[in-house]
């Protein structure tokens, strides 16, 4: 099968995890920051998390070089721009992407400037190329609370106009979801929808919370469901979206190896999974990657594909005109 011809939706993908290797070049040059080396290789292997990484947190570690040339409107402009651009040569034809408006501050611009900046990268991807796309704003779970409903009311203006969604990111530990209660709900009646990273780590309470107590539609890889019952039968019950990242799993060790994850049995037992790249550069992977390690790992037939599709679609925190521009491209 042609997996670079297929359709594709990624619905879970993180700006600061998929900067082109030479843009952190050209931005370092341009903004006068100094790079550990100039030579693109390099710069390429510092960014990409090793199989040898023991956890998250360690894959965590690879997005302070990416975001230190992120701190200017032109520079994540630009960034925006590029990733929605990779995406859409490779036929990506709906694109949602996170990130986190706290990490962006370093040299003093507003929410505002920030979360406007990616917009108008996405903006001016959708205008030369047949893509479409959201923003979702991650709020990171270690950072301090004081500014989260600042970063939920800067993004409400671009609701419906390039912003989608409220995520909590970063590392995960047991029984977060409770501290942020209020924030998830605030975001809510915002007009946000709720994605929230959970049951990465190994805490299948954790989905079970974020469902139950943060209102999530959909949660970020939620794996570890697998080991917690009552979890499994809610996000069955509501049909919870699984936003899966095979190849992230392997790198964190959330999974050992591609053939222990739970994503075919998720999609025998009709549990709407999706498939997605999570950090295009941390990572090394294309949604084709994911596509093609997926499918030929679990023997997927292209019908299994365009159900997973369309879940993707069903799963889409995206308009209704635009849920329906996707499913021309439907089998
Ligand atoms: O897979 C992930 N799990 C939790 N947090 C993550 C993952 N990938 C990236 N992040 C964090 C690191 C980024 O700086 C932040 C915002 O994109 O989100
Ligand atoms: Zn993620």
């Amino acid at each position: 099968m042609n997996y670079f011809n297929l359709p594709k939706i990624d619905l879970h993908c993180h700006l600061d995890g998929s900067v082109r290797p030479q843009t952190i070049i050209d931005l370092a040059q341009e903004q006068s920051i100094p790079l550990p080396s100039q030579d693109i290789n390099e710069i390429n292997s510092l960014m990409i998390a090793p199989e040898t990484c023991q956890n998250l947190e360690e894959y965590l570690m690879r997005f302070d070089l990416p975001l230190s040339v992120m701190q200017t409107e032109a520079g994540i402009e630009r960034i925006s721009f590029e990733l929605f651009e990779d995406a859409a040569k490779e036929n990506v034809k709906y694109f949602e992407v996170r990130f986190g408006p706290q990490l962006h501050q370093q040299q003093g611009l507003s929410f505002k400037q920030i979360i406007s900046s990616v917009v108008k990268g996405m903006q001016r991807a959708e205008a030369m190329y047949d893509i479409r796309g959201n923003y979702i704003l991650s709020i990171l779970r270690t950072f301090p609370k004081d500014n989260i409903n600042a970063v939920i009311d800067a993004g409400a203006e671009f609701l419906g106009k390039g912003v989608a969604a409220f995520d909590l990111a970063g590392a995960e530990l047991p029984g977060f979801c409770h501290e942020f209660i209020p924030y998830a709900k605030y975001a809510k009646e915002k007009g946000y929808h709720i994605t929230i990273h959970a049951g990465e780590q190994g805490v299948g309470q954790n989905v079970y919370d974020a469902v139950s107590l943060l209102n999530a539609e959909r949660v970020g890889h939620g794996i570890h469901i697998t080991g917690h019952q009552g979890a499994y039968d809610l996000v069955k019950q509501h049909n919870i979206g699984l936003e899966t990242c095979p190849s992230s799993n392997i790198q964190t060790k959330a999974v050992d190896k591609l053939s222990e994850h739970p994503v075919k049995a998720f999609y025998q037992d009709n549990l709407p999974i999706t498939i997605n790249t999570d950090n295009r550069t941390v990572s090394n992977t294309t949604m084709t990657d994911e596509v093609r390690k997926v499918m030929e790992e679990f023997n997927l037939s292209r019908e299994d594909y365009f159900n997973i599709y369309k879940i993707s679609i069903e799963q889409a925190f995206a308009s209704d005109e635009v849920k329906q521009h996707l499913m021309q491209f439907a089998e």
